[in-house]
């Protein structure tokens, strides 16, 4: 995925266009796990709904795989999992999972199998036939990262989806997301306010300062895989998040609580 120069304006009324980024330039390998990191308003989930084909760039460029992101969106090849896992209340897991294949038209008998085997992945065993109001907020999001990868999408964008969740859960969730990234090596860009939950999932974290929305710095993460929940107390881990907060508080005039 290759982002050059890439702007996006918003109009205002009465005032001068809100520059919501500028001059943005982000490379993703594939295969890799990229975290999107920066304080409200900076211009993450604007970012990430240009890679998704939602909105479009006013200038610069946006490309996925080589092709628009905007024909992808519509072929079903990026997955999109929000904050709100937006679920359909009155369909079942399982219903809610195949969701993006029906509205493109691509399901097919046989893909039960494999729509079977997402739910295992995510670990709802048992609760296929459940509708979203009898599942808890991290089920919900199990099943909203597993309707993102019905489609075997080239790319998996995912903007805070545990930034609902209390601590504990969104810790293992992380977890969850890991085992699911490995055992799918998809190449995955996740916007997030939690730094530990970028320096424990990414490769790269990209930390972004706002007014206008800009990439401040690139830092990535050595920590090998799979990683454990003790790599989070670990004074390597630390360090890590020590240096993306110096970046993140930055634009506030340095000093960080
Ligand atoms: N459709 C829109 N119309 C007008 N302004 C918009 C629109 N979408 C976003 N903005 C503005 O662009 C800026 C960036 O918004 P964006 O939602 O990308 O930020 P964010 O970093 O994801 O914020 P948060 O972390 O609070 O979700 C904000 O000032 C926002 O008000």
């Amino acid at each position: 995925m290759v982002i050059a120069h890439a702007q996006r304006n918003f109009a205002r009324a009465a005032q001068a266009p809100l520059v919501a980024l500028q001059d943005v330039n982000l490379h993703c390998a594939p295969g890799s796990f990229t975290a999107l990191i920066g304080p409200s308003g900076c211009g993450k989930s604007t970012l990430l709904r240009l890679i998704a084909g939602l909105d479009r760039p006013d200038a610069g460029s946006v490309k996925v795989a080589a092709d628009d992101p905007e024909r992808l969106q519509k072929a079903g090849r990026l997955g999109i999992a929000f904050q709100d896992a937006a679920l359909l209340p009155w369909r079942t897991v399982t219903q809610n999972i195949r969701l993006p294949l029906d509205i493109t038209g691509q399901y097919q008998a046989g893909d039960a199998a494999r729509i079977a085997a997402l739910v295992e992945l995510v670990g709802l065993q048992r609760f296929e036939a459940a509708l979203p109001a009898q599942l808890s907020g991290g089920m919900r999001q199990r099943v909203a990262i597993a309707r993102a990868l019905v489609t075997r999408p080239d790319v998996l964008l995912l903007d805070e989806p545990f930034g609902a969740l209390d601590q504990i859960l969104r810790r293992s969730m992380n977890l969850e997301l890991q085992r699911i990234w490995l055992e799918r090596p998809t190449t995955t860009v996740l916007v997030t306010h939690g730094i530990d939950e970028a320096v424990f999932l990414a490769d790269r974290i990209v930390v972004m300062h706002g007014n206008p929305g800009r990439v401040a710095a690139v830092i990535d993460v050595p920590f090998a895989r799979p990683r454990a929940p003790q790599l989070f107390v670990e004074p390597a881990f630390r360090a890590l998040e020590e240096q993306v907060a110096e970046v993140l508080y930055a634009q506030r005039g340095g000093a960080h609580p």
